[in-house]
């Protein structure tokens, strides 16, 4: 895969088109990790977005397109809640993803959010390290989204986690929701195989805008913290998610 930092970005005309773009990269990403380790580590992102991605991964559309058995399910940030509140990302993606296609409890990873955040977050890294033992803990595909601030996984502005170099799982409390979020540092995420943002809607264009196209300030636009090592990160966007790029955003044929 060509390494040149530059975003790789999938624009399709509407949101159920760059579903399917999303569906087929994520395929792809975990059938190359399958042929290389006969297993593939996913990182699934939270909140809204994902969950449509997640119905049509678990629909005969493409249930039987990857041997979801030797699949690992983590998380790439949480919310500090129970895991049957309606706020957890594990929650959303157990009911939407993970129970429909009868992955088994031992291939997912979830943050034990009965845990003090900090510990809860010291916990997860140990369970990463673990799970990657002895090798670099490198997902083979990191799952985002983005916040209409420009904050992805639970990377927010003007949080301390923003300037850390440890490639690990921390605990910050996020002023603007006064709670506290578990969520994967920048340098973790960036250590992965493949990095893929699912963003669409209009209200999502102005924070594409300034991520895509406004200088390097990472404290307003924590999502430009994601560049990662090896590979380029991949946005997949409908045409009203990129309607503030320009002719940046005119819509690429996938
Ligand atoms: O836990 C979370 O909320 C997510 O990981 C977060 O980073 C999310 O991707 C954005 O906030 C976009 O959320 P929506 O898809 O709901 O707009």
């Amino acid at each position: 895969m060509e390494k040149n930092n530059l975003p790789e970005l999938h624009i399709a005309a509407s949101s159920e088109e760059v579903l399917r773009q999303m569906a087929e990269f994520f395929r792809d990403a975990a059938l190359r990790a399958v042929a290389a380790q006969d297993r593939f580590s996913v990182a699934l992102s939270g909140g809204n977005s994902p969950r449509k991605l997640f119905e049509l991964l678990a629909s005969a559309a493409y249930r039987d397109q990857l041997p979801w058995e030797k699949g690992a399910f983590f998380f790439g940030d949480e919310r500090n809640v129970p895991h049957d509140d309606p706020e957890s990302n594990y929650g959303m993606a157990k009911a939407a993803l993970l129970d429909p296609l009868g992955i088994k409890p031992e291939q997912v990873f979830a943050v034990n959010t009965a845990l003090p955040p900090e510990q809860a977050a010291e916990q997860y890294t140990q369970d990463i390290e673990q799970f990657f033992a002895p090798y670099t803990a490198r997902f083979d595909l990191v799952l985002l989204g983005l916040g209409d601030n420009s904050h992805t996984a639970s990377l927010f502005p003007h949080t301390p986690v923003l300037h850390t170099t440890e490639a690990n799982v921390q605990a910050v409390f996020v002023e603007e929701k006064q709670a506290y979020r578990i969520t994967f540092t920048a340098p973790l995420i960036n250590q992965a195989r493949a990095v893929a943002f699912l963003v669409y809607g209009g209200d999502k264009a102005l924070a594409v805008k300034r991520v895509l196209t406004e200088d390097r300030q990472i404290e307003e636009y924590p999502a430009q913290l994601i560049a990662p090592t090896s590979g380029n990160v991949h946005w997949f966007m409908d045409q009203a998610a990129a309607a503030e790029l320009g002719q940046l955003g005119a819509t690429t044929a996938d």
